[in-house]
């Protein structure tokens, strides 16, 4: 609270943001570029970040802000650190901001997962994000250099129902990996953010609502998505107010209130009210959740006999 009163300003500052070719990514890539920052996108295809940068020149404030792209998969240690020094090398040291919007989903039943989809289910909801800030931590304090990681996590970090088990654990871990580094990092001047964002219209949610059981979509109909403009501005605020914990509606402040751990808190006197909210509203919420869930066990049966998977 008393470490970031005045607010961060992007503007002439250069911005890494993994992730930024659609949706979350490119919403924020926008913004930063709207306040003068310098931005670099980070993605594997390179036909969408092509159309992105252009999308960034239109949004253009100064002559000499420098926008581009790299082509890396992130959610291996050896991309992930290719592509951090892919920037270091063409920018001649390290960014300021690294934000990590890289990620997905495939939301399944458990029984339907098979390994792979278990494992890339880490893979890109935790590792993904998580080479990254390991790779830009040790160039900014080699570098002697302080700046921001901010992550990009989920409600689902906060809480879980049916068909996240692929998804659901690996945003959690970046809530713990947030937490311990907004500590350890201290020593180094380097501040951690951790958006925990509610459903998102964008290309990826489009995506996974293609394997995502139907129960799931019921459950989540009472969430208030957002478009990714929307998002990006509640991140950035965020960001600016040097919060750590930044969540993106209020059903997702009414979970983050009631199970912030040792994180600070963005408001301790509203979390106060929320959390009392919370302890009522919860509880009713989960129980009418169970309830469908358990009516919805016959049709679920048929599912798994058509699907095989009944042996
Ligand atoms: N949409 C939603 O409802 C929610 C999303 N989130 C999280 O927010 C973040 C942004 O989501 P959203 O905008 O929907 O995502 P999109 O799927 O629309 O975009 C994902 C971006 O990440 C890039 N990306 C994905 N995997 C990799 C990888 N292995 N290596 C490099 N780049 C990768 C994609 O480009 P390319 O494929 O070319 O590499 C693309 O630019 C994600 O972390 C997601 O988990 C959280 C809560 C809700
Ligand atoms: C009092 C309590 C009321 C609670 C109502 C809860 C309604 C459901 C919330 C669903 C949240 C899911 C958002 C994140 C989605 C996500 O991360 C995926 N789309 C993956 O990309």
């Amino acid at each position: 609270m008393f470490l970031n009163s005045r607010k961060w300003d992007p503007r002439g500052k250069s911005c890494y943001v993994t992730g930024g070719s659609q949706g979350l990514g490119l919403a924020l890539s926008v913004l930063l570029a709207k306040k003068g920052a310098n931005v670099t996108i980070v993605a594997r295809d390179v036909k969408k970040m092509e159309e992105a940068v252009k999308l960034l020149e239109e949004h253009r404030q100064e002559p000499s802000q420098v926008f581009r792209y790299h082509s890396f998969s992130l959610n291996s240690a050896d991309g992930a650190a290719a592509a951090v020094e892919a920037e270091r090398a063409a920018a001649g040291g390290p960014s300021d901001a690294y934000f990590l919007c890289a990620g997905n989903s495939k939301p399944l039943y458990w029984l339907e997962n098979t390994s792979e989809d278990l494992t890339a289910g880490m893979d890109q909801a935790y590792w993904v994000q998580a080479w990254t800030a390991h790779a830009a931590s040790k160039l900014l304090v080699r570098e002697k250099r302080t700046g921001k990681i901010v992550f990009i996590s989920s409600t689902l970090a906060l809480m879980s129902f049916v068909g996240y088990t692929s998804y659901s654990p690996g945003k959690h871990a970046l809530k713990g990996l947030a937490e311990t580094l907004r500590s350890e990092l201290l020593l180094y001047g380097i501040d951690i953010h951790i958006f925990f964002a509610p459903t998102m219209l964008t290309p990826g949610y489009d995506e996974e609502m293609k394997t995502k059981p139907y129960i799931t979509k019921k459950i989540e109909e009472d969430d208030s998505a957002l478009t990714s403009e929307q998002a990006a501005a509640i991140l950035f605020k965020g960001v600016a107010k040097g919060h750590h914990h930044i969540s993106g509606n209020f059903i997702t402040s009414l979970f983050r209130a009631s199970s912030r751990g040792s994180a600070p808190s963005p408001n301790a006197f509203a979390d106060f009210f929320l959390d009392n909210i919370a302890w009522i509203a919860i509880p009713i919420w989960r129980k009418l959740t169970d309830r469908s869930v358990i009516a919805h066990r016959d049709e679920h049966q048929k599912y798994l006999e058509s699907k095989g998977l009944l042996g």
